[in-house]
């Protein structure tokens, strides 16, 4: 069942671009950064019950996906993590399709197995676990 509620689009001018790029061209344009392929969760605001939409990158693994709360290796977690934690429903775009999933933080042995592929996926993730010591959470989406 699609999420249902108002878009308020991010704060962030070029994360809005992205979304609208993809967005408009039903998933056919703006879907990598720097080459590497980037989807869209779209979660439910923990305080706004907005839908918020957030590209990242893809890490894509037999029809389930990972979540990389990364923020460049901020001190801190991104908004949409707490988002997650509250409505683990969220929305994904891959390409031209969306999906229903379901999200769910993953820890210990399977957190480094998806660790490894996010870093396969986009190599800057392990620059940014160095930056910070925050460890950067991951979920893992699966299909509804
Ligand atoms: C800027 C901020 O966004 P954020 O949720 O912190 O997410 C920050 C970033 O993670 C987000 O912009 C990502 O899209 C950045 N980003 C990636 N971010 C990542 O963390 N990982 C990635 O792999 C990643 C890849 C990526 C690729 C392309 C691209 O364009 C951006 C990419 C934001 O939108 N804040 C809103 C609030 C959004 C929100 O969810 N509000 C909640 C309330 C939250 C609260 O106040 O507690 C609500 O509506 O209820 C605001 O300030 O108004």
């Amino acid at each position: 069942m699609p999420l249902i509620g108002e878009y308020e689009p991010s704060t962030s001018q070029w994360v809005r671009d992205q979304v609208d790029q993809i967005e408009k061209s039903g998933g056919m344009e703006g879907t990598t950064l720097r080459g590497m392929p980037v989807i869209v969760l779209t979660t439910v605001g923990v305080k706004s019950g907005k839908l918020r939409k957030a590209p990242l990158m893809r890490v894509e693994h037999d029809g389930r996906y990972a979540a990389v709360a990364s923020l460049g290796g901020s001190p801190k977690n991104p908004v949409w993590y707490a988002n997650v934690v509250a409505h683990p429903e969220v929305e994904l775009q891959d390409g031209p399709q969306k999906w229903d999933m379901r999200a769910r933080e993953v820890t210990g042995d399977e957190k480094a197995v998806w660790w490894e592929r996010a870093v396969a996926a986009f190599p800057d993730y392990a620059a940014y676990q160095v930056k910070t010591d925050r460890e950067i959470p991951v979920f893992v989406l699966e299909p509804l």
